[in-house]
């Protein structure tokens, strides 16, 4: 699964500075063939310049990524990847479908390609009206028609749901997911975290520039753990304490303990034992939201 073949891009100890800043700091991640890869990160923490040193478009100040098994930026390797960075520069009187012929033959490729693309993205029915007509869902989803110019073996997105409108995100998820059905490799960027994950299948936390973690979903969301309201909380903190460790946190009077949920019974008898009376004992698994947060503030902490 890890071999050279499967890997779409990898990059090791990607850095980028600029000045005093680094703005990535020793970047290691490996996206996966025909897998959509979710990049991670609130705002600041260095997506965009990991993208664009991934893309070719700036220079690592340390480090190397490498794309489709070739050095990044590389004009070979560049004809083979379909990026979304920073807003697509579109000419506004211009039909959806004039700007992607033009952008088309810009780029050596035959018109032909332009109705696949426009339907893929769900506005054949519209690609004659100018693109200043266009909502912002759909001029982000003609930019990505414009990615997928030429059927690259890759598609970069950055940030492709933001500023859309619930319904736009709904549209953009759905063509993701799309993408991904039809064996695409993706590598997108995003801060909102509640998206990413019916559409990714590996994300990727940055934090500060610095990779926090690589993992699928589910294991972000980890096996879940434990709810238990318990009467007197402070017996009931130190028995969960002997059970699951550092791995217990109080929250709003009850605590949570990061253990298995197939423990429930064990723990219930732990705690009756040592004369608790157990309120509520319920399986939680953590969203995706709580687990960034907890990353990030580790982090923050470890500073
Ligand atoms: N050309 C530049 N010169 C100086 N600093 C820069 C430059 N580009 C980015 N930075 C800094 O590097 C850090 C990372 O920026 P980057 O745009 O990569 O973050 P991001 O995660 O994409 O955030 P956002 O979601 O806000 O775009 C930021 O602190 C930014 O101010």
């Amino acid at each position: 699964m890890d071999g050279q073949g499967a890997v779409a891009v990898r990059t090791e100890g990607l850095t980028k500075r600029y000045g005093e800043q680094v703005a990535v700091d020793s970047v290691s991640l490996t996206v996966r063939k025909g897998e959509v890869y979710g990049f991670l990160g609130p705002n600041g923490a260095g997506k965009t310049t990991t993208l664009r040193m991934i893309l070719g478009l700036i220079r690592p100040s340390g480090g190397s990524a490498t794309v489709l098994g070739r050095p990044a930026g590389g004009a070979g390797v560049n004809r083979q990847v379909g990026a979304l960075v920073e807003g697509p520069g579109f000419y506004p009187y211009l039909s959806g479908r004039d700007n992607l012929r033009v952008l088309a033959r810009y780029r050596g490729i035959g018109d032909g390609d332009v109705g696949r693309v426009l339907a893929r993205v769900g506005l054949a029915e519209r690609a004659s009206d100018a693109f200043k007509a266009y909502s912002l869902g759909m001029k982000q989803r003609l930019g990505v028609a414009a990615a997928l110019l030429g059927d690259p073996g890759l598609l970069v997105l950055d940030e492709p749901t933001n500023g859309l409108d619930p319904a736009g995100v709904g549209d953009m998820r759905r063509l993701l997911t799309e993408l991904a059905a039809a064996g695409h490799t993706v590598l997108l960027s995003s801060h909102m975290l509640s998206e990413v994950q019916e559409t990714c299948d590996r994300v990727g936390v940055i934090n500060r520039g610095r990779l926090v973690v690589e993992a699928t979903v589910g294991e972000l969301r980890g096996s879940g753990g434990l709810r238990v309201r318990a009467d007197p909380l402070s017996t009931a903190l130190d028995v969960s304490r002997r059970l699951a460790g550092d791995d217990v946190t109080v929250n709003d009077g009850a605590l949570l303990l990061r253990v298995d949920p197939g423990r429930a019974a064990e723990v219930t008898r732990a705690l009756v034992a040592a004369d608790v009376d157990v309120h509520e004992m319920r399986p939680v698994e953590r969203s995706l939201e709580e687990v960034f947060f907890e990353m990030t503030a580790d982090e923050e902490a470890a500073r």
